[in-house]
């Protein structure tokens, strides 16, 4: 669902993402860890089409992301560390517009459905966006995501602040939509979650993708290890 081909970005002579090659199919929760600056972000937004690639291709269900980034747009959705949602407006009328914006018009009823799904607490469905939590808005982005029946989930730090709870709340979501064949690539700095959720993991290390594995295969106290190491080497 989603390729990498020699991805490659560079900013006049940083390289931020050095050939990179990925294959993540339907279903799969794919982790990138990596150190600040590792190249994380700039994977996700070479995804997302927010830049160009210097070389190589980014290619979403077999289309080139900057060939056609209209088609790209109807196939994902991006959850990022801080999802901007209007203060003033309630979950449920956020919902209604950004799921306007993307051209699609659903009944209240439908829309009240989604954010069950995505596990807002019903008192909150009216309520303004800011007297939500973290992980409150979170769980709109979530529900956005569930209304464009989105192929692609793209996550780029999406727990960073929220607490253990919110936390495995989300990683359960994440969950769900794996089970109904979304593919995720989510960057993040939690190990542990990485580890509960993610089918994969890839470690970047300066621009290069230098460690991926299943989570199946290594324990966390061995992919803490393996984190570490490639760290200090
Ligand atoms: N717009 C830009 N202009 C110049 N250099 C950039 C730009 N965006 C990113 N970089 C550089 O590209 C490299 C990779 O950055 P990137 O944001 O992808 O890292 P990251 O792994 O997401 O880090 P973090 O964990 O801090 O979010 C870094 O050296 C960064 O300074």
């Amino acid at each position: 669902m989603l390729h990498a081909v020699n991805l490659t970005k560079k900013y006049q002579e940083n390289l931020a993402l050095d050939n990179l090659n990925l294959v993540i199919e339907p279903g799969d929760i794919y982790c990138l860890l990596g150190a600040n600056g590792a190249g994380k972000s700039t994977t996700i937004n070479l995804f997302l089409n927010f830049i160009a690639p210097t070389s190589g291709k980014a290619v979403i269900d077999q289309i080139e992301v900057s060939k056609d980034p209209q088609a790209i747009k109807k196939l994902i959705a991006y959850i990022p560390e801080n999802l901007v949602l209007y203060n003033e407006l309630s979950g449920l009328e956020n919902l209604e517009y950004f799921v306007g914006l993307a051209g699609m018009k659903y009944q209240q009823d439908e829309l009240v459905s989604f954010l069950q799904e995505a596990g807002l607490q019903s008192e909150a469905f009216k309520k303004r966006v800011k007297t939500y939590s973290k992980g409150m808005r979170q769980k709109i982005g979530v529900a956005m995501a569930i209304a464009k029946r989105a192929k692609v989930l793209l996550l780029d730090e999406p727990t960073s602040g929220l607490d253990p709870k919110a936390s495995n709340e989300f990683s359960e979501l994440l969950l769900r939509l794996s089970q109904q064949n979304v593919a995720t690539l989510m960057a993040t700095h939690d190990l542990f979650r990485a580890k509960e959720t993610g089918t994969d993991i890839g470690i970047m290390k300066s621009g290069k993708l230098v460690e991926q594995l299943s989570t199946e295969e290594i324990n966390h106290s061995d992919l803490e290890k393996l984190y570490l190491n490639h760290m200090n080497n």
